[in-house]
């Protein structure tokens, strides 16, 4: 099979979908790897390295979506990149189609075949694509939070530590899965006071125990959301229904209540974001205050630190990116229902239920389930 791995053009993105070792895989496995030129270069990995790889060079993105079978990127195709895509050809990447009606409008024109990193699965019913960036995500939101939290920042001028004799900033974690877990670390590693919300009561008993009971883990019902924000300093959206848009859990009220200078960093922004008063943000204007809030939404945070990401992104897609190369993309996913899971759209179909559910009344949209769409 021909893989291309084109340049990411999102703003700040320098991710990029296969790093030179994992070039060498899919090469050793007899693979043709064609990757667009400089696209790992900002992060050290330079052409030289992806052709000592095995990669062939392309001179622009056209030639490499003209002549690949399977497109291995990082963020969803923008609308140029979708208009490239055709029948026949795979495009295994993040998608985030719920909340994004033109790029779901595109891809289904298309008639590509497109696996989302996002709702692939495991045994364990996690997300071990998603899990990488939200690990890293969650991490980032509480150094953005920090940031932001400075006054020459926008901030109400709180360390989130505090200082012996002054007590630390309230940090509120909505939704405490991966995203939220690693948040946890971090702000429990500044001295924070930490308090996590989650629907699952489950999850909430694991939080318990990892942290030894030194955070407040509290069931998340309105009336917790109410209280936890109006004291908060910095408040992490962290939850996810899988493949759907987010839930709004804050509204404008809400806002209105923090306190003046307070932080929001709404990491759900890619799924659409679940603060009422959310709005996708980029890595070059990451901020915008309403109500004395300081909103930070930016939707590819991970290409903030590219380098970790793009190694630790690689980790976790290379055996799935290896089985849709082997066997080839029909195969690999009839072979293996987690892989499966990853179908959102074939052949203008779309195949994961929760997007048709968000867009159905906006597109003119047909539903069918993965394996039964597969044989169209
Ligand atoms: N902005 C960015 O750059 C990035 C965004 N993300 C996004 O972060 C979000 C979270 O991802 P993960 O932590 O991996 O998901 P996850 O599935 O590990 O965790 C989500 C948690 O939210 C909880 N939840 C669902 N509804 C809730 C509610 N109403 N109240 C409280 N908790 C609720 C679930 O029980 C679960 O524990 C996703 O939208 C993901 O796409 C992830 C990486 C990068
Ligand atoms: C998950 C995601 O949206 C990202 O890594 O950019
Ligand atoms: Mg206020």
């Amino acid at each position: 099979m021909i893989v291309g791995v084109p340049k990411e053009i999102k703003n700040h993105e320098y991710r990029v979908g296969l790093a030179p070792a994992a070039v060498q895989e899919f090469v050793n496995c007899g693979h043709e790897v064609l990757v667009q030129t400089s696209a790992g270069a900002s992060i050290g990995f330079t052409d030289e390295l992806y052709v000592n790889a095995g990669a062939k060079i392309i001179q622009t993105p056209e030639e490499i979506f003209a002549k690949a079978d399977m497109i291995v990127k990082v963020k969803e195709p923008q609308p140029n990149e979708c208009k490239m895509l055709r029948k026949g050809q795979t495009l295994y990447t993040y998608l985030h189609l719920a909340p994004d009606p033109t790029q779901t409008k595109l891809l289904v024109e298309s008639g590509a075949t497109c696996i989302a990193y996002e709702t692939v699965t495991d045994s364990r019913g996690t997300l071990p694509l998603l899990a990488p960036m939200s690990e890293v995500a969650g991490r980032m939101s509480i150094q953005a939070g920090a940031h932001y939290l400075e006054k020459a920042h926008g901030g109400s001028g709180t360390l989130l530590g505090g200082v012996p004799g002054v007590a630390p900033g309230k940090v509120l974690i909505i939704g405490g899965g991966v995203v939220g877990l690693n948040a946890a670390k971090m702000a429990m590693g500044l001295g924070a006071d930490v308090t996590i919300l989650d629907r699952s009561l489950n999850r909430l008993r694991e939080l318990d125990d990892i942290f030894e009971g030194r955070l407040a883990t509290v069931f998340s019902t309105a009336d917790a959301i109410d209280y936890y924000s109006s004291r908060a300093d910095l408040v992490i959206g962290a939850v996810l229904v899988p493949g759907a848009a987010a839930p709004k859990l804050l509204n404008g009220e809400h806002i209105k209540n923090m306190k003046p200078g307070s932080v929001l960093v709404d990491v759900a922004i890619d799924q659409g974001g679940c603060f009422e008063t959310s709005r996708a943000t980029t890595h070059q204007d990451p901020v915008y205050i309403i109500d004395d809030v300081v909103h930070y939404c930016v939707a590819n945070m991970p290409g903030g630190v590219a380098r970790t990401s793009t190694m630790a992104l690689n980790n976790a897609t290379l055996p799935f990116g290896l089985a849709l190369a082997n066997k080839g993309p029909k195969q690999a996913m009839l072979d293996d229902p987690h892989l499966l899971n990853g179908l959102n759209v074939h052949n203008g179909i779309v195949t994961y239920k929760a997007v048709v559910d968000a867009l159905g009344e906006k597109l003119d949209l047909t539903y069918m389930p993965a394996a039964a769409a597969l044989n169209c």
